[in-house]
């Protein structure tokens, strides 16, 4: 998310977590200040292989619940942050993104098994993220951790149904989060929060048949 007014208007469409990206090269980069917003929403904040302070310093001036790493960060790295965090008394929790064409793109994940409290599982692209495109989800049957994560990549209205068949099916088992971007854009950075109210209520649904 970007801008405060377009803020607002998602939040009240009632998604968990509205995420802000802190990667100077992304269209949707995010700096000033944050509207008045529910209490109850909760803030996640993008970063790219930032160095350890920036991410404390934009944790600790926004908010941030989650700090999603979408670079190259390494399980020391994580580690260090996770302890510079703890120092300074925030408790914001780490989520590790996954760039995934195949189910190679899983394997190193166990390095990160006790340096991350989520993963995020993004389709690798030509960008860091924002690409609007989807892998085979199906990939996810080789991922046996117990770590759990969040899907992302190219997810759009119209992916309600494959969705709801995704988060029933075994590989869906630990998915905690579905994450969207572009599929819901007007132009990068604006939310189209009618859209999102409709996917939000439908995922809540099927979250309620899960559990
Ligand atoms: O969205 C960006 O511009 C971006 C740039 C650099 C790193 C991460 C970025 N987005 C983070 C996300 O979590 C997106 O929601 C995810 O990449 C999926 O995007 P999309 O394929 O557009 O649904």
């Amino acid at each position: 998310m970007k801008h405060p007014e377009n803020m607002k208007a998602v939040a009240s469409a009632g998604p968990d977590v509205m995420g802000l990206i802190f990667y100077g090269k992304s269209p949707r980069y995010f700096e000033g200040m944050l509207p008045e917003l529910p209490e109850s929403l909760k803030m996640a904040g993008v970063f790219v292989n930032a160095e350890v302070e920036t991410v404390l310093e934009k944790a600790t001036k926004y908010g941030l619940s989650y700090l999603q790493l979408h670079g190259d960060e390494t399980p020391e790295y994580c580690t260090a942050l996770r302890s510079a965090l703890k120092a300074s008394g925030n408790r914001a929790e780490l989520i590790k993104v996954f760039s995934v064409a195949g189910e190679d793109d899983l394997s190193g994940s166990d390095k990160y098994e006790n340096c991350a409290d989520y993963f995020l599982f993004d389709t690798k692209g030509k960008n860091r993220g924002g690409n609007g495109l989807q892998f085979n989800w199906q990939v996810l049957q080789a991922y046996k951790l117990q770590i759990p994560f969040l899907l992302s990549g190219g997810i759009g209205p119209e992916d309600l149904k494959a969705l709801e068949g995704f988060l029933l099916s075994p590989e869906g088992r630990n998915c905690v989060g579905i994450d969207v971007n572009s599929g819901f854009e007007l132009e990068p950075g604006l939310k189209d929060d009618k859209r999102l109210k409709n996917f939000i209520s439908r995922i809540r649904e099927t979250e309620n048949i899960k559990n």
